[in-house]
């Protein structure tokens, strides 16, 4: 349970950061295990970003506490810095710098950094070494940032957005190099805007809005498993309050993006019934509807997080297991 593990080597507990009068992040609270890849998910200014750089030390927690392998990532900086390996949204390496000397001057800080070689042949940066850090390519600049946060052999890395920006293949080597943090114990904490990433990369999923955590818990946990849903396109804006009172209790349906309607159930206990689906195709045929694309299918953590986006106009709302 966050808040509680003893094992957690991130605890992130009632955090609050602000810039102005606003918070950006507001009592924020999960945990991130060794061995294990948790991602954090939100949308654009959702806090994840600010709540990443209060555990790597970047910046002061205005409330709340963190801690990083037991420790506080500012009074205990020194210690942590040596086993704790960072990779920023933006690289924040030095631009006129070779690619090659910022690697091997990240290794030098470190006591038993990784070979090189292994390294920049694992990233594919072989014929870059030599190229300023401005001169290198969006994704080099992202893979370089990887090998700076790795090559000091983490207990934990924080990587913000580590595939952004990559090609399909150079994200499935990075994947790939994830999975093998994970496998040697390392405490992987990602950001991503990638839904199928974090269904395919993590063991917990962290879900962010407006600063707080909305829900947690593994991605099954989150999608509900086996949960059935039905879903289709049809023009933008339908009114759903006709169809609310003709399906089953518990379940609800939701415009998630523009034309595109789920019907899912809101609370674990509720199953979406036969009774559900032919509700839903009459209602479409007495509007002279086609429900385009009908699927009933298995929830998505993709739909998990529209449905949760497409409530935050109203309060923050818990769903999944929150906790876990
Ligand atoms: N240095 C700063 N000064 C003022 N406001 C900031 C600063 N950094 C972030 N914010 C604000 O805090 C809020 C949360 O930002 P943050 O970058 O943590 O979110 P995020 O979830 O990482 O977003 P994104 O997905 O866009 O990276 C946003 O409203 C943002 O504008």
């Amino acid at each position: 349970m966050p808040g509680s593990s003893a094992s957690a080597a991130v605890e992130v507990s009632g955090l609050v950061k602000r810039y102005g009068a606003k918070p950006a992040v507001d009592g924020a609270s999960f945990s991130a295990a060794a061995g294990a890849v948790t991602a954090v998910l939100g949308l654009n200014g959702a806090g994840k970003t600010s709540t990443i750089e209060c555990c790597e030390g970047l910046r002061r927690p205005d409330g709340g506490t963190v801690r990083v392998l037991g420790r506080d990532p500012i009074a205990d900086g020194a210690w942590l810095r040596p086993r704790v390996g960072v990779m920023l949204q933006d690289g924040g390496m030095p631009q006129a710098a070779r690619a090659g000397d910022v690697l091997d001057l990240a290794a030098a800080m470190y006591a038993r950094p990784l070979e090189r070689k292994e390294l920049v042949a694992t990233l594919d940066l072989g014929s870059r070494l030599r190229t300023p850090v401005r001169r290198l390519s969006g994704g080099e600049r992202q893979r370089l940032a990887l090998a700076v946060a790795l090559v000091g052999r983490p207990d934990v890395a924080f990587l913000d957005e580590p595939t952004a920006g990559l090609d399909p293949q150079a994200r499935l080597v990075v994947w790939e190099l994830i999975a093998q943090l994970r496998r040697s114990g390392v405490a992987v904490v990602l950001t991503t805007h990638l839904l199928d990433e974090a269904e395919r990369l993590a063991d917990h999923v962290v879900l962010m809005a407006a600063g707080r955590v909305v829900a947690a818990g593994t991605p099954g946990e989150l999608t509900g498993g086996s949960d059935r849903t039905l879903s289709f396109d049809g023009p933008a804006g339908l009114d759903l309050a006709p169809l609310a009172p003709l399906l089953s209790a518990g379940i609800a349906a939701t415009e998630v993006r523009p034309g595109h309607y789920v019907i899912a159930n809101r609370t674990p206990e509720a199953h979406l019934l036969p009774g559900d689906v032919a509700a839903t195709t009459a209602w479409c045929a007495r509007l002279g509807i086609m429900p385009e694309g009908l699927v009933l299918g298995r929830r998505s953590l993709e739909d998990v997080f529209l449905e949760i986006a497409a409530r935050q106009s109203g309060a923050t709302q818990v769903i999944g297991v929150v906790g876990a």
